[in-house]
């Protein structure tokens, strides 16, 4: 099919790359992008992005000998966040589901001096996913901009909207799926978001589960379809990329009904 359609001298398309050896020979699909030219695809998305520092790299590879390693973001997603806390100047930012590190060193390091990140994590999914987030944090040069408050996310927020610590230009959230609508919509009545902040979710796709409607049996799947349907609600604006695992970026737009 792919000779054939080369003899016929049709222009080289994303179609013709999903079969070429030269593209996707050594490749094996991924779980989350799904087809070797998508995997492929992401690959080269990565190399030909800024390279991520040491510090960042150094708690991806350290999160390999852990239990848990695929719980790591794409380093696109830390290059996403890093590309908007700069655009627009962010100088707060609050993370829910933080597990190694990862995203909250590369969030730290686009953020001016004297920007903060604040951590949220329980650990209850890997409990030794602690230590080496605090010892991340801690060797990295913007320990000073990270605060870690392990605690369960609800809770967590609840208490920084009672200590006045809002308000926030950016949070990713990036931990329990069932609890994604009470997050933004926590996020939003207690103030803790500045006006045009944006908020990132990470694993609106969840591996293409949400694409099949039958697959309402598994709890985080029926979650994320369900946040996927609330958020177009018309009080958010909402570009829902494809990166990886699909990333959701919100702005509130509209006053609540
Ligand atoms: C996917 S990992 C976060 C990955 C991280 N953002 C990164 O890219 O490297 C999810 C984290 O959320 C945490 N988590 C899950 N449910 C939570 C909850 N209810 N409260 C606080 N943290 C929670 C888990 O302990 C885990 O460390």
């Amino acid at each position: 099919w792919w000779h054939s359609r080369r003899r016929q001298k049709k222009p080289y398309t994303s179609i013709e790359a999903a079969e070429d050896p030269e593209v996707v020979g050594a490749i094996l699909p991924d779980a989350y992008e799904g087809t070797r030219l998508a995997t492929a695809r992401h690959a080269f998305c990565v190399a030909h992005s800024s390279p991520l520092s040491d510090a960042v790299q150094q708690v991806a590879d350290r999160t390999q000998k852990l239990r848990m390693p695929q719980m790591l973001s794409s380093p696109l997603t830390v290059q996403l966040l890093q590309s908007i806390i700069r655009a627009s100047q962010a100088t707060r930012v609050l993370e829910i589901g933080t597990y190694t590190g990862f995203t909250a060193i590369g969030m730290a390091e686009a953020l001016p001096p004297g920007g903060t990140v604040v951590c949220l994590d329980d650990f209850s999914d890997e409990p030794d996913a602690q230590t080496v987030c605090e010892e991340a944090i801690a060797s990295s040069a913007v320990s000073g901009r990270i605060q870690l408050r392990v605690q369960q996310a609800l809770r967590g927020l609840k208490q920084l909207a009672d200590e006045g610590a809002g308000p926030f230009d950016i949070c990713f959230i990036d931990a329990d799926k069932e609890n994604q609508i009470a997050y933004v919509e926590l996020l939003d009545d207690a103030a803790l978001l500045k006006p045009g902040a944006s908020v990132l979710v990470d694993n609106t796709l969840w591996y293409s589960r949400v694409l099949r409607p039958s697959d309402k049996h598994d709890k985080a799947t029926a979650a994320i379809a369900e946040f996927n349907k609330h958020v177009l609600g018309g009080r958010w604006h909402v570009a829902m990329l494809p990166i990886r695992d699909g990333i959701t970026i919100l702005q509130r737009v509209a006053p609540a009904p």
